[in-house]
């Protein structure tokens, strides 16, 4: 936790959602005129593709447990760990991109599936956003969660994590749907062990739940859309919300717990800017005091 540089960290697993929550973030930055440094959760990969490609091989031949991109072996917890560390302490870092295909990667001229090299953020920012894997992560060599002031997961029902998975490798990333259910798989223990464990260390869960049935994500073909889901906020500390406030401000919403809100999906990008905005203008005004 750090009061002078405040690290703010969006965490979910591949496919909740991550990058399109962080648009609602972006909107707030924009509108609050507070300069965030952006750090995406896959510039902390261990490896390449070529290389994770090989990794994978070498950790399902050796007939142990294989690794993939939720554990530890694949991602440098320890150095996001000492990024979040350091900017809490100073202001500065490192990070880099990890380019996931062509249109990403042309404008650096490299190949889709490596990294840009390591540079220092920008100086004289209010607030470091990061959004990705492992916000909230812990592992027995590093504890990167302790870093964070505000952690949001972002973590629909699993069927529903696993449909826009399946969408987005497919439609944006060139995988087969076997390719994807493979890696889903194989990634299972990590999941259970260092993905879900990081909803428990949140201070606030935007669960996605969809109203029509996901019940074969592996043949559904179309991600139910935001009309067709509520979405359930779970605050650790109820005191950080204004429930008659926001039961007020948005239709439809109930409560279902004393600190949990449910607001129809369509409203979600505006609930987490009216929860999050005076949250994070709160933070950054102590930062500055
Ligand atoms: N609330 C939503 N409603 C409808 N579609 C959504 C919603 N959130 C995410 N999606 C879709 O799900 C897919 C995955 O979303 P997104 O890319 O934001 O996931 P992510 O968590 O950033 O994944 P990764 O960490 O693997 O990049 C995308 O196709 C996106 O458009
Ligand atoms: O977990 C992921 C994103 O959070 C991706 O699967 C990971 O970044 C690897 O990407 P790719 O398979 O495109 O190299």
């Amino acid at each position: 936790m750090s009061q002078k540089h405040p690290v703010i960290a969006v965490t979910g697993s591949s496919g909740a959602g991550t990058s399109t929550v962080k648009n609602s973030f972006e909107h707030i930055f924009r509108r609050e005129k507070l300069k965030a440094v952006i750090v995406e959760g896959d510039s902390f990969h261990r490896y390449d593709r070529d290389a994770m490609k090989q990794a994978v091989a070498d950790s399902e031949k050796s007939n142990g447990r294989p690794i993939s991109h939720f554990g530890p072996e694949a991602n440098e917890f320890e150095k996001l760990e000492a990024l979040f560390k350091e900017y809490g302490n100073n202001g500065s870092g490192q990070t880099r991109l990890y380019l996931h295909n062509d249109e990403e990667a042309s404008p650096w001229q490299q190949k889709a599936g490596t990294f840009t090299p390591w540079t220092p953020i920008p100086t004289g920012s209010d607030l470091l956003f990061y959004e990705g894997l492992h916000g909230g992560a812990k592992s027995d060599s590093a504890d990167v969660a302790k870093y964070v002031d505000l952690l949001v997961g972002v973590v629909p029902i699993v069927n529903l994590e696993w449909i826009q998975k399946i969408f987005r490798d497919t439609s944006a990333r060139g995988y087969s749907t076997e390719a994807v259910t493979h890696t889903i798989l194989r990634r299972m223990h990590d999941y259970v062990h260092y993905i879900t464990p990081q909803f428990s260390r949140t201070h606030i869960n935007f669960q996605r739940v969809p109203t029509v049935d996901t019940s074969n994500p592996f043949i559904a073909r179309e991600i139910p859309t935001l009309d067709e889901s509520y979405v359930v906020i779970r605050f650790r500390k109820p005191e950080m919300a204004d429930f008659p406030s926001l039961l007020n401000m948005i239709h439809d919403s109930f409560m279902s717990r004393p600190n949990t809100i449910v607001v129809p999906g369509g409203k979600m990008g505006m609930a987490i800017e009216l929860i999050l905005a005076p949250l994070i203008l709160d933070i950054v005004a102590k930062s500055r005091t």
